[in-house]
């Protein structure tokens, strides 16, 4: 498969009275695995929130290989192949695990018979085989999240951005979490995006790393230059984040 390359070129977002997002440049490419990071509010949520079309941009573009993918609507955007998970769970409660991943399939254009087979081949992937029957409200919080996930691999994206899937986990979750995501981008050949506050999780899964503050790149590279990066010590001092 020929690499390809989600580009986010100079964006910036406005609410109002606040830039949320100030000239922000960044790329993440099929088979890589970029960590974006930053304290609380410096806009994390807000650059997922402008690749996949839920806030419109002040300025800037966004493209992933050659077609932009700023200015067009959500749904355009996924069918491009551009899947993300949000911070809150959204499962459907009084469906099953299967229907849930299956809807995800279907949206994207698949046959009955084609999203079954592929909701229950994401599901076995993502250790999930077992609770395909369970409706979607009796699952452990752990569990929602990883069905989250099957929700947006079934779409078979290029891109998967991914807002805080460990939140909420035990240590044995995010471990087991950590594993499968360390896989797509070899399995799927997709290129993953992920916002978390846990460093030990972004700092053993990602290729690169991305650092906002108030809206502003302050940093980017591996993890060894990034963790030692002064404006991150200073972004982060008193939280002690960066050491994982
Ligand atoms: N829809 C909105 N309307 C107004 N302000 C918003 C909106 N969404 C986000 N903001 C503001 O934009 C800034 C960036 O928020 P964002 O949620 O992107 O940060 P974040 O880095 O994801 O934070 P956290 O780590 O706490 O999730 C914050 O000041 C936030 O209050």
């Amino acid at each position: 498969m020929s690499e390809t390359r989600l580009a986010v070129n100079d964006v910036s977002v406005e609410f109002t009275g606040l830039r949320a997002l100030d000239h922000v440049s960044l790329s993440v490419l099929t088979g890589e695995v970029v960590g974006l990071i930053g304290p609380n509010g410096s806009g994390k949520t807000t650059l997922i929130n402008a690749i996949t079309g839920q806030v419109k941009l002040a300025g800037g573009t966004i493209t992933a290989g050659d077609t932009r993918l700023s200015g067009l609507s959500p749904r355009e955007i996924a069918l491009q192949g551009v899947s993300r998970s949000f911070q809150i769970v959204r499962l459907f409660n009084t469906m099953t695990v299967l229907e849930n991943v299956e809807a995800a399939a279907l949206a994207k254009g698949a046959s009955l018979a084609v999203a079954t087979e592929r909701a229950k081949g994401v599901l076995n992937e993502l250790g999930l085989a077992a609770k395909v029957d369970e409706l979607g409200e009796s699952l452990s919080y752990g569990d929602k999240r990883r069905v989250e996930i099957a929700r947006a691999l079934a779409a078979e994206p290029r891109f998967l951005l991914l807002d805080e899937p460990a939140a909420g986990m035990n240590d044995a979750e995010t471990e087991t979490l950590l594993h499968t995501l360390s896989e797509l981008p070899k399995t799927r050949g997709l290129g993953l995006l992920i916002i978390d506050h846990d460093m030990g999780l972004i700092m053993r899964l990602c290729h690169r790393l991305h650092v906002l503050a108030t809206g502003r790149t302050i940093a980017e590279g591996d993890a060894a230059h990034v963790r030692s990066h002064p404006a991150v010590i200073e972004a982060y001092l008193g939280k002690g984040a960066v050491h994982a």
